[in-house]
């Protein structure tokens, strides 16, 4: 490898990242021929550098939090000719560097790019976005909303916020078909799974594996509200839970879905789309530097 770029958020995390800049270009400069760093001021201008230099450069280090990965890795995923990727994580969750074993203190997650550890990973593809995280509708996009308003209060305003959505929860009709499994009936919650990490938690799907071609799906039907809780407060969820009556959870390759009445759809903490939607597995799509990484 011989040139690579670093596109920043140095707004990211409370810019976390802002004074490492010299030092993450003095590192890199040691052992890569050509070292440019681009600062993102605003949404979209991290895919418009992607757009720019994608051509030119063998791999593209994301340094932000999950929004910026989020633009990134869609700039990146829709090229016929893909450089690889690799972040240094300056967000709060930063689930897809957790999930191929990154440091989360920037500077050592730098050290862990430059031994320059590559593997090819599984991404998800839906109508008009990639994820590497996670796909859901339902409680998960209820909670992450009502956590955006009370986000100042910290910790504690995930657990409040989630307790409030679970005793507010609204039940939809879902119809969902796949080749292994079809669903028709009342749920709360489906969360189809690329990585391990949701929202910072390694909650629904632990030993998710990002290069076996295929997505984990989790329904939760609407008489498991206390299941839910369970799960989220488990942290790293059993197998066990997966066995509740209430949880269907099964692995495919493809997949749609449709809601009565529409769902908004959170696809990695993103929430612009709404059902219907077909998803499907891209197989290792995706060169990563990965750090304490087994699958
Ligand atoms: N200089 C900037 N100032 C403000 N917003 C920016 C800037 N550059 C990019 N953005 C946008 O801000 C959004 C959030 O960025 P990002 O996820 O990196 O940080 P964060 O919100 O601090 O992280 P987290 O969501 O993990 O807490 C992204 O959608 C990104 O496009």
């Amino acid at each position: 490898m011989k040139s690579v770029s670093v596109i920043m958020n140095p707004s990211a995390g409370n810019n976390k990242l802002k004074n490492d800049i010299h030092i993450i270009k003095q590192k890199l400069s040691q052992k890569y021929e050509s070292v440019d760093i681009y600062l993102t001021k605003e949404p979209g201008d991290g895919a418009n550098y992607v757009r720019k230099i994608a051509n030119n450069v063998d791999l593209i280090i994301g340094a932000g939090g999950d929004g910026t990965i989020y633009e990134l890795i869609n700039a990146i995923c829709g090229l016929e000719k893909r450089p690889a990727f690799a972040i240094i994580p300056g967000g709060t969750c930063n689930d897809f560097s957790r999930a191929v074993g990154m440091s989360q203190k920037p500077l050592e997650a730098l050290e862990q790019i430059l031994d320059e550890h590559q593997e090819k990973v599984d991404v998800g593809y839906t109508d008009h976005q990639y994820f590497l995280n996670f796909w859901g509708i339902g409680l998960i996009t209820q909670v992450s909303e009502n956590l955006e308003s009370d986000k100042k209060l910290g910790r504690l305003s995930y657990y409040i916020s989630t307790m409030q959505t679970i005793n507010n929860a609204e039940s939809f009709h879902l119809k969902l078909a796949s080749k292994e499994r079809d669903y028709d009936g009342k749920a709360v919650m489906v969360i189809v799974g690329n990585g391990p990490f949701t929202g910072g938690l390694q909650a629904f799907f632990p030993n998710c594996n990002l290069q076996d071609g295929l997505l984990d799906v989790l329904i939760l039907k609407d008489t498991s509200l206390p299941t839910f809780w369970s799960i989220l407060r488990s942290s790293v969820a059993s197998e066990d839970l997966f066995n509740k009556e209430e949880i269907i959870h099964f692995q495919t390759n493809e997949l749609t879905i449709e809601c009565e009445p529409e769902q908004k759809i959170d696809c990695d903490g993103e929430r612009n789309e709404s059902t219907p939607a077909h998803i499907k597995i891209l197989p290792q799509h995706l060169t990563v530097m990965v750090g304490d990484f087994s699958n």
